[in-house]
């Protein structure tokens, strides 16, 4: 048992900012360091199937290749024209302009004539000479008619006149009216994304956009995720007796990932060269390990038996006591380097919850994944509630419709189901014994 007297128990938020101290810096040094050129479409590519973007922070700046709006264009169903034959018209003596060829969008018009107006779409090229576009229900006719529109059955739009020859029009208008001009939104060679952005929805499709096909982007962390233990069978191997499938690296290559890490995952049994050996053919750009089981008082506690110089100790929540950090050796002779080691309890939910209160905030926030904290509330209990007084305790559970809290299980770490079934985690804070029904607890949304 643990012993309070002669090891006393770490605070969570000590022990959170233990970890920070160790991991971020290690994250943002590889965040850095590890940048690569991919091209636009691998990105779409991910995008559409289904993978977020984040962290994928530019790490140079992103230029336009073209100028956005390419050119000229109208930002309305209208006509184009010369403003200056517009200059006298008024309701009383308005000015009449022969119709032109229409100007579909995608389509390049000739020169406009002076004395002519353009029936131009939405998006379609302002033709060259003209200035200004009139919105078409400012135009007299407020229409433009359907081609054919005389031939019985052919009219579709609504308006059964065939294109007017002529158009009137009673006011003047502004240069430059209702004209997307090029380069309004971005010039060519100029930044589009500076160095830095994330590259969310509106990014990509400005990216796309603006011609661009290739960025430097951050590659996202690289986290090394030990599951130890030598009952544990990868996922989806059969089971021998007393064994059990490796959920830890499941639902922790899940979590990281959804927080913009690269996982690399490995199973070792409770033996040290096993583990050593992992440790030493890490991939390079590994920026952190974490390790799940072999941390508490058994005989075979690889982690702790093998990992010389961590820190071992008992952090006042549960679940997620016993935990290890400090620093590892990764590599063989000649390419070692040190990284950050975070060693989380084997309990399922323990460790799970680990990830929630130490690590997910971190990498969130050097990554940029949204959102950063998991979004917090308050709400009444349904039932009542024991809790651990010494212990910061963290319980699985769920909203009514009535928005009280119901647990989805007990506080055993290695009912994982039931955390599966939660939707909130409540935070009983150290100093509580018991609550009551209808006594309001915090807690923090998971999904
Ligand atoms: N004498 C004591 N025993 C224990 C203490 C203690 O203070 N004194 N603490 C308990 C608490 S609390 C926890 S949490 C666990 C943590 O133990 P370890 O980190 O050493 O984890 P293991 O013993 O390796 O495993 C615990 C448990 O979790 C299962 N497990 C481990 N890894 C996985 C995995 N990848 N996927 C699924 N399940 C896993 C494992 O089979 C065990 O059932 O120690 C308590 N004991
Ligand atoms: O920390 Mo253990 O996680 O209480 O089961």
């Amino acid at each position: 048992m643990h012993d309070d007297a002669t090891h006393p128990r770490r605070p969570v938020a000590d022990h959170a900012a233990e970890i920070a101290e160790r991991v971020t810096p290690a994250l943002v040094a590889a965040l850095e360091r590890d940048t690569e050129r991919v091209t636009v479409a691998r990105l779409l590519a991910a995008a559409a199937a289904g993978a977020a973007l984040a962290p994928r922070v530019l790490t140079a700046d992103a230029v336009a290749a073209a100028a956005l709006p390419g050119f000229d264009n109208s930002q309305m169903d209208g006509y184009a024209v010369r403003s200056t034959d517009l200059a006298g018209a008024t309701r009383e003596a308005p000015v009449a302009l022969r119709v032109a060829a229409p100007v579909p969008a995608g389509t390049q018009p000739p020169p406009l004539a002076a004395g002519t107006a353009a029936p131009v779409m939405t998006g379609a090229p302002v033709p060259a000479g003209a200035d200004a576009v009139v919105r078409v229900e400012d135009a007299d006719p407020p229409h433009f008619g359907t081609p054919g529109a005389a031939t019985p059955g052919a009219a579709t739009s609504g308006v059964a006149e065939e294109p007017a020859a002529e158009v009137r029009f009673a006011a003047p208008v502004t240069v430059g009216a209702y004209v997307r001009t090029t380069g309004s939104d971005v010039a060519a060679g100029e930044v589009l994304l500076p160095a830095g952005a994330p590259l969310g929805a509106p990014q990509l499709g400005a990216l796309v956009a603006a011609g661009i096909r290739t960025v430097d982007v951050a590659r996202p962390p690289h986290v090394l995720l030990v599951s130890t233990g030598s009952e544990l069978a990868p996922a989806g191997r059969a089971l021998g007796p007393a064994r059990v499938h490796d959920a830890n690296g499941a639902a922790l290559t899940a979590a990281l990932a959804q927080v913009g890490a690269r996982v690399t995952t490995a199973v070792v049994p409770d033996e040290p060269d096993d583990l050593r050996r992992v440790l030493e053919r890490a991939p390079g750009d590994v920026a952190l390990v974490v390790t799940t089981g072999g941390v508490s008082a058994g005989a075979f506690e690889v982690v702790r038996q093998t990992l010389d110089g961590l820190w071992f100790g008992h952090v006042a929540v549960q679940p997620g006591g016993p935990q290890g950090l400090g620093t590892v050796v990764l590599g063989g002779p000649g390419a070692q380097r040190e990284v950050p080691v975070v060693a989380f309890p084997g309990n399922p939910v323990s460790a799970l919850v680990s990830f929630e209160l130490f690590l997910r905030p971190l990498v969130a926030a050097v990554t940029g994944a949204t959102p950063a904290r998991r979004p917090t509330g308050r709400a009444p209990l349904a039932a009542p509630l024991n809790s651990p007084p010494a212990l910061h305790q963290v319980r699985r559970a769920s909203l009514d419709d009535a928005g009280r809290v119901h647990m989805t299980g007990g506080p055993g770490s290695h009912l994982l189901t039931h955390l599966a079934a939660a939707t909130i985690l409540v935070h009983v804070p150290p100093g509580v014994a018991r609550l009551e029904r209808g006594d309001v607890v915090d807690y923090w949304e998971l999904r």
